[in-house]
């Protein structure tokens, strides 16, 4: 009995969103879904990563899994940010441990041209996959997501993983007009994955500029910026009505010099890492935006009592935001607890509740 929930179009996470008043402040984490959860590695067992985030019931299955196990207030589609590639016939493999690893890496302007391109025909199983999480969901929103054109141009052009991303920039000074280029696909491909999640029902989308925090505020702002700004007015581009308008959250690690450009790209919310306090990080992206962050999750390794003062000290410092979605300053790490997480779900709850 009771009142009933609220539709997932006006729960607490996409009140916070908007910097509307919420009932307490919404939780989730980054890569909830995955490899914290046994439920989660014992389903995925022999099934290789990119397979499985084509394979709706098994999409649908590991969205809910935490869910379920810690009561966040939002589900997470199980999916990659390289996915949008390899639909396209891109050759990436996930290798574990290791991360996303191009098979031909981009280094040429004929490259660039080369790559093909992301036809909404090809993304049926995510449609289906989103369909039935959000009738599953019922009143927990789901958040769909996509990688921004900058970290997906790291990987294109890297060839895996890097720290310096030495290459990347290389060729972002290098061959300007080929750059821009390749972000611009890069963009209309993010913005046909987002708009098939938003169009099937997804709450609010994330769109993750993991490895941005490499540039500098000059280059981020000039030969970045556009193409994840391209993203949002994509998804927004033709529609007159509400469905486009969900809320959108623009995330990276290490931005914490590029805060007040991350909002201005069309987002509503800018996820912080946990490098700069939610008080400051409030200051530095100005007013008109929310914000989605910051426990380190290393925090989540240590001792029960500095979990609880470091959920305390974001909770508080969360106040000075014009609305707060509490998350971790990036993604839950491996050999995390998976009962620490539920503890901060109902901290979070308990120290906000209205
Ligand atoms: C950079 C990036 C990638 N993928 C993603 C990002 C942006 C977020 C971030 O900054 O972490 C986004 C992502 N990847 C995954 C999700 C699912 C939803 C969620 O729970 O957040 C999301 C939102 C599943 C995944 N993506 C991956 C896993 C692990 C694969 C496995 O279980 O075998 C999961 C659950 C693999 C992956 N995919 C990628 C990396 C670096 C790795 C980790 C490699 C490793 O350590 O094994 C690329």
């Amino acid at each position: 009995m009771g009142i009933p929930a609220a539709p997932a179009a006006d729960s607490d996470l996409v009140r916070a969103a908007r910097g509307l008043p919420v009932s307490r402040t919404p939780v989730w984490f980054m890569r909830q879904a995955g490899r914290s959860l046994p439920e989660y590695r014992a389903l995925r067992a022999g099934t290789a990563m990119l397979a499985a985030c084509q394979d709706p019931d098994l999409v649908t299955e590991i969205t809910l899994q935490p869910v379920r196990r810690h009561g966040v207030d939002a589900a997470i589609l199980f999916s990659d940010i390289v996915l949008p590639l390899v639909v396209a016939g891109v050759d990436i493999e996930i290798k574990p441990g290791v991360g996303p690893v191009v098979a031909q890496p981009i280094r040429s302007v004929a490259d660039v041209d080369a790559l093909p391109a992301l036809e909404p025909e090809q993304l049926e199983f995510l449609a289906t996959a989103v369909r039935r999480l959000v009738a599953e969901l019922g009143a927990t929103p789901l958040i769909g997501f996509a990688g921004a054109p900058f970290t997906l141009a790291t990987y294109l052009i890297e060839g895996g993983p890097s720290k310096e991303h030495a290459r990347t920039k290389a060729f972002m000074y290098a061959e300007p007009a080929a750059w821009q280029r390749l972000l611009e696909r890069l963009a209309v491909s993010a913005a046909t994955f987002l708009r098939v999640q938003v169009d099937n029902g997804a709450s609010a989308v994330q769109l993750f500029d993991s490895w941005a925090g490499v540039l500098s505020a000059a280059d981020y702002g000039s030969r970045v910026l556009p193409h994840s700004r391209a993203v949002f007015d994509g998804l927004r581009a033709g529609r007159a009505g509400d469905e486009a308008d969900v809320p959108k959250v623009h995330f990276g690690v290490g931005t914490g010099e590029l805060l007040p450009l991350i909002g201005d790209a069309g987002a509503d919310v800018v996820g912080v890492d946990w490098r700069v306090p939610l008080d400051e990080a409030a200051r530095r992206v100005g007013p008109g935006y929310s914000l989605q962050g910051n426990l380190d999750p290393a925090v989540l390794l240590a001792d029960r009592e500095t979990l609880e003062r470091e959920v305390r000290r974001v909770v508080e410092q969360g106040r000075a935001a014009r609305g707060h979605i509490f998350n971790l300053g990036h993604g839950v790490l491996p050999d995390t607890d998976p009962d620490a997480l539920t503890r901060v779900v109902e901290l979070v709850h308990e120290l906000t509740a209205r």
